[in-house]
């Protein structure tokens, strides 16, 4: 369980993004929904720990919140790719090489992803020169093998073509199943009915309201004119 109380941020223009009360589940897929600008990438960079807040409270697991704490329980794709230089295989390798995180999946499971995103064949090619969708699938496998119990999901598949995004919408589902908590992005809409149980609606740095979604996509989204 992770939760927020009285979160108060400054933002520009002497704007605040807050967050009242907020608490995420385990095994709980939340969409993230809202207009651009709207806090949406802050939320996920809060909890990330890669912004800071000015005053309130975060708390993982009754742990705390730090950067062992978050480095502990969870792993974040951002909106935009990261990568280091050199090629696809060498971005993999310095995971392996450099990181310390003890739930990494193993090589043999990062090589079958490797093959269900067809990214086999490009191993050698320098990562900069991968194409957006290429890049932003090199991405979400960084994130899955990092293979931790909260997953934040800013955007993932922005730039993927109708084929990767079933197989990143099965995974997932899949993580659901493996009981992970996991926090979407998504401008779309139908996506988030497919796979999430909470609708987290973001309006001006705030949070409107959490969902339930069957809730959000029967009566609020379609009876509020705020959309139209
Ligand atoms: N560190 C910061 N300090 C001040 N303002 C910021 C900071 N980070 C983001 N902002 C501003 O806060 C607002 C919310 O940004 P955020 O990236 O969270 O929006 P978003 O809902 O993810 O938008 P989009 O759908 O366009 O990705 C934006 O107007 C942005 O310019």
């Amino acid at each position: 369980m992770i939760s927020f109380r009285k979160i108060k941020k400054n933002m520009k223009n002497q704007k605040k993004f807050t967050i009242n009360k907020l608490d995420l589940k385990k095994g709980y897929v939340y969409a993230i929904l809202g207009h651009n600008g709207s806090g949406k990438s802050t939320l996920l960079k809060l909890l990330y720990g890669i912004t800071n807040f000015e005053s309130g409270s975060i708390i993982i697991n009754k742990e705390g919140f730090n950067e062992k704490i978050v480095h502990k329980y969870i792993s974040y794709h951002p909106q935009d790719t990261c990568y280091l230089s050199g090629s696809l295989e060498d971005n993999f390798d310095y995971i392996y090489k450099y990181s310390n995180n003890e739930d990494l999946l193993d090589r043999g499971s990062l090589n079958e992803l490797i093959k269900e995103f067809g990214l086999e064949d490009m191993l050698d090619i320098n990562i900069k020169r991968l194409s957006g969708g290429e890049q932003a699938k090199f991405q979400f496998i960084r994130t899955l093998i990092m293979n931790k119990e909260c997953i934040l999901l800013d955007e993932p598949m922005a730039s993927m073509d109708f084929d990767t995004i079933r197989i990143v919408e099965k995974k997932i589902k899949d993580l659901k199943e493996k009981n992970k908590t996991i926090l979407l992005v998504t401008h779309d809409f139908l996506q988030a009915e497919r796979l999430s149980d909470e609708v987290i609606f973001m309006q001006n740095l705030n949070i409107v309201e959490k969902y339930k979604s069957e809730n959000f996509f029967k009566d609020f989204y379609f009876n509020n004119n705020y959309f139209f």
